[in-house]
């Protein structure tokens, strides 16, 4: 599995982004083997679990330039750092507890030149408010990251969705969403092929 299921997926690419995704996973080989940020039996299939994975959420929104995206939990960059590759324009702060995951995420932004991305090291319930959608991945139940992140936001939107959550997720979420009434959940098998998308959704949850 390699970098082409990306530009398959994304035809649209420039050469710049697809030199950008091509260099993530030499980048995230030399940083797995000195910090573990992705679990390294998900190496072979990097491309398909991290990146297109993450990419999801463009298959669900085009972010307008100028929007700003908070990435809660984002551990090694995901799903901050593939979206940020493909959205030049729009601002990313990808925030996680772990000190060293954010020296991670800071040291790939920086190799290839991502001037739209900051890693903050501290709690997602501590950012300075001020964003139009919070992105995520793998890091809680809805009902605790809704209280962490429900004053983040910016009250008005100009993107075509209202501002929100958008949370890749996996399973039966009938139960964890069931106080989440706006909740709409678009399958992540509408957009990708394979196995591995068969559970998976991207939830969206206006907030405000
Ligand atoms: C399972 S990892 C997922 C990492 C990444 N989103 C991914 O999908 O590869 C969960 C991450 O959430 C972070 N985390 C948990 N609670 C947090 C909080 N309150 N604020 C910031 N980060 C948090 C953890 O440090 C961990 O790196």
């Amino acid at each position: 599995m390699n970098v082409d299921l990306i530009f398959e997926n994304f035809p649209d690419l420039s050469d710049k982004q697809k030199d950008q995704f091509t260099r993530l996973l030499p980048l995230y080989e030399e940083w797995n083997s000195q910090i573990n940020v992705i679990s390294r039996k998900d190496m072979d299939s990097f491309y398909e679990r991290h990146v297109l994975h993450s990419m999801a959420i463009a298959k669900t929104i085009q972010f307008k330039p100028k929007t700003r995206i908070l990435d809660v939990g984002t551990g090694g960059g995901f799903p901050g750092i593939p979206l940020a590759i493909l959205f030049p324009q729009v601002e990313f702060v990808l925030v996680d507890s772990i000190g060293k995951k954010i020296k991670v995420v800071n040291e790939v932004a920086e190799a290839l030149g991502l001037e739209n991305v900051t890693g903050i090291h501290g709690r997602a319930e501590k950012v300075k408010p001020g964003f139009d959608f919070v992105v995520s991945r793998a890091v809680t139940r809805m009902s605790p990251f809704y209280n962490w992140i429900k004053r983040h936001f910016n009250p008005k939107s100009f993107n075509d969705l209202k501002n929100g959550i958008l949370y890749l997720k996996g399973g039966d979420l009938k139960e964890e969403l069931a106080e989440f009434p706006k909740a709409k959940l678009q399958p992540i098998q509408a957009y990708f092929e394979g196995e591995f998308f068969e559970t998976k959704f991207v939830v969206y949850i206006p907030v405000g």
